[in-house]
């Protein structure tokens, strides 16, 4: 346990780096203000001294002003390192977050399936919040304490030894004992913070399903599910911040015993002659004082403990490592790519296979149609293919190279995937053909909108590739996302490309506009189409006919077509597209 507390340290220490030089000015600062705080109750002290003697008016007018001068500067100062400390935490934090999304984009699909993206939110932003006040903070402050705490300790000592004793044994009890108890609260914030990223999840999934659970009438069910998770939030909550204020209450309870046996100490020196009515009020206020840097010290025990949860989890997640790992290789033949299955299996969870032993070949500039019952595979193929996925035997080749060897860079660029469900993001829609690519120029767009035969949609639109489109995709049909879709993929001029068509009945003007987008990219590159028509069976090369995982027909589509004996001369026969779906 205690080399992981090191390695989370030293973990956290990296991101201060970037900022050092204004840790190190909020740390002079917050100096500057200690000794402020120590020399204004002298100034008080050395005023009541002087009042007490019946001194100069000029010498108590002095001594008003200079207090008020130190006064104002100490507040001025104050929040200047507000400031400053908000600035660093942000500076620091901001560079955490964006290493956590990074992080995550780059992990595989076995993580996100498990993930909500309400729970990656939290995970992202909401641990990493609460960290910031330590990042900003922690350590000047619990620096500046000690130093207050030193300052207070070292002049009474010269004052006072037994009076100094009592208050050097109470700053010691409050300061081990929070050491002792620093952890307390730790895993219940942990905890916390995760019932909290779980409620998050519930509330962005039930809302991204808002048409089924309208349709459904599941509403109640919804709520009833939202208060389960609000009521474990508060459970987890509450018990956390119990354990987290005890080292702050406890502190209170110490420093009543210290406040009352250092004035009795004190009024009994004073009523004996040994110090003045001013020296009496020093050792009352310092004391008091003494309170300050030991809250301090005990709300960055409390925040050190939630930020610690924030620090684990942000260090699990930065710490769990993809199972897809980038090749060295980059180099793939020019134009379109030959694509060869070599005994590949694959499966989701180890009790029951999804693709078992297939093999097959396209050769390149081919386009091959994948037939089979909904589940038997076809979308797992294509996953495997761009390696969303890694297989469990087998190689894949494209253009003749394993595709475990290529860098991904290089994989994502030549190889294009269209999926039914096709995101739209917020932005214009430019953004969204181009998924910002600002390299990309308008004519570009417009030239392969218009090959698409995509103009007229795109005219008729009121402010043409600048009209705002909101994110989800809910203001396109099923056809519209497609074409939308294969733009965004032919700007890329991939060199093979997997389709998967909607299944959704198209009316037959985007069913024959996506038909001749389909042929306009297929082109100059190799073609994979998971079919769920047979039109689009006519266009193909070759078909690969799939079966609970299994290959059950793999051939070159007319002489398919020509043996009565096989599958897809049946289907044809028959014209059932159900078959395909
Ligand atoms: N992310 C996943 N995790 C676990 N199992 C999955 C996952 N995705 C799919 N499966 C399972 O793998 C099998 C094959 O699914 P796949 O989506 O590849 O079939 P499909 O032929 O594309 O079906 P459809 O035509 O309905 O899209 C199914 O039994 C499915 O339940």
């Amino acid at each position: 346990m205690a080399t992981k507390e090191k390695l989370s340290m030293t973990w956290l220490f990296t991101y201060l780096k970037p900022v050092r030089g204004k840790l190190a000015l909020l740390l002079v600062m917050l100096l500057i203000s200690t000794a402020l705080q120590l020399i204004n109750p002298q100034i008080v002290a050395r005023f009541i001294d002087t009042a007490a003697e019946d001194g100069l008016v000029s010498s108590l007018l002095l001594l008003a002003g200079a207090f008020l001068i130190v006064a104002v500067s100490n507040q001025l100062i104050t929040v200047a390192v507000s400031y400053i400390g908000n600035d660093v935490a942000w500076r620091s934090t901001n560079k955490l977050r964006g290493d956590l999304l990074r992080h995550c984009l780059k992990l595989d699909m076995r993580f996100h399936n498990l993930k909500t993206p309400g729970e990656m939110i939290e995970r992202v932003d909401g641990d990493v919040t609460g960290i910031s006040n330590f990042f900003a903070m922690f350590i000047v402050q619990v620096i500046g304490s000690f130093v207050l705490l030193a300052g207070i300790l070292g002049y009474m000592f010269n004052v006072n030894v037994l009076i100094a004793g009592v208050m050097t044994l109470f700053t010691l009890l409050a300061i081990l004992f929070m050491v002792i108890i620093r952890n307390l609260g730790v895993q219940s914030s942990k905890k916390e913070r995760e019932t909290s990223a779980a409620l998050f999840g519930l509330i962005e999934e039930r809302i991204a399903g808002i048409e089924d659970v309208q349709a459904n009438g599941h509403v109640p069910y919804v709520m009833n599910r939202f208060y389960r998770a609000m009521r474990s939030v508060a459970i987890t909550g509450r018990r956390a911040w119990m354990l987290r204020i005890i080292p702050w209450n406890t502190t209170v309870v110490l420093f009543a015993l210290a406040v009352t046996a250092v004035l009795m100490l004190g009024v009994h020196y004073y009523l004996t002659g040994k110090i003045s009515l001013g020296m009496l009020f020093l050792i009352y206020q310092y004391t008091q004082m003494l309170n300050d840097p030991i809250e301090m010290l005990g709300d960055q025990v409390q925040e050190f403990q939630k930020a610690k949860s924030g620090m684990l989890r942000s260090r699990e997640l930065l710490s769990s490592r993809s199972e897809i790992v980038s090749g060295d290789q980059e180099l793939l033949p020019e134009g379109a790519l030959s694509l060869e299955f070599e005994a590949v299996s694959f499966h989701y969870s180890e009790d029951k296979p999804v693709l078992n032993n297939l093999t097959f070949r396209v050769e390149a500039g081919e386009r091959l149609g994948i037939i089979g019952r909904t589940g038997s595979g076809k979308s797992s193929l294509s996953r495997v293919l761009l390696r969303l996925y890694n297989i469990n035997q087998g190689v894949i080749r494209i253009g003749g190279i394993d595709i475990t060897k290529l860098k991904l860079p290089a994989l994502y660029q030549r190889v294009g995937m269209v999926t039914q469900d096709v995101q739209l993001f917020d932005g214009t829609l430019r953004d969204n053909l181009t998924l910002f690519n600002p390299d990309l120029t308008d004519e570009q767009v417009l030239e392969t909108t218009g090959r698409l035969g995509l103009s007229t949609w795109i005219e008729a639109l009121p402010n043409g590739l600048d009209t705002h489109l909101s994110s989800g995709g809910s203001s396109l049909s099923a056809g519209e996302a497609q074409l939308f879709a294969l733009t965004r993929v032919f700007l890329t001029e991939p060199s093979l490309v997997v389709l998967d068509e909607p299944s959704s009945r198209l009316d037959a003007a985007t069913e024959s506009m996506l038909q001749l987008a389909v042929d306009s990219l297929m082109k100059h590159c190799t073609g994979v189409i998971i079919a769920h028509r047979l039109a689009t069976l006519e266009q193909v090369d070759k078909i690969l006919m799939l079966g609970d995982g299994h290959i059950l027909e793999f051939g070159d589509r007319e002489e398919l077509a020509s043996n009565p004996d096989s599958h897809y001369a049946k289907l044809l026969a028959t014209g059932r597209e159900e078959e395909l779906a």
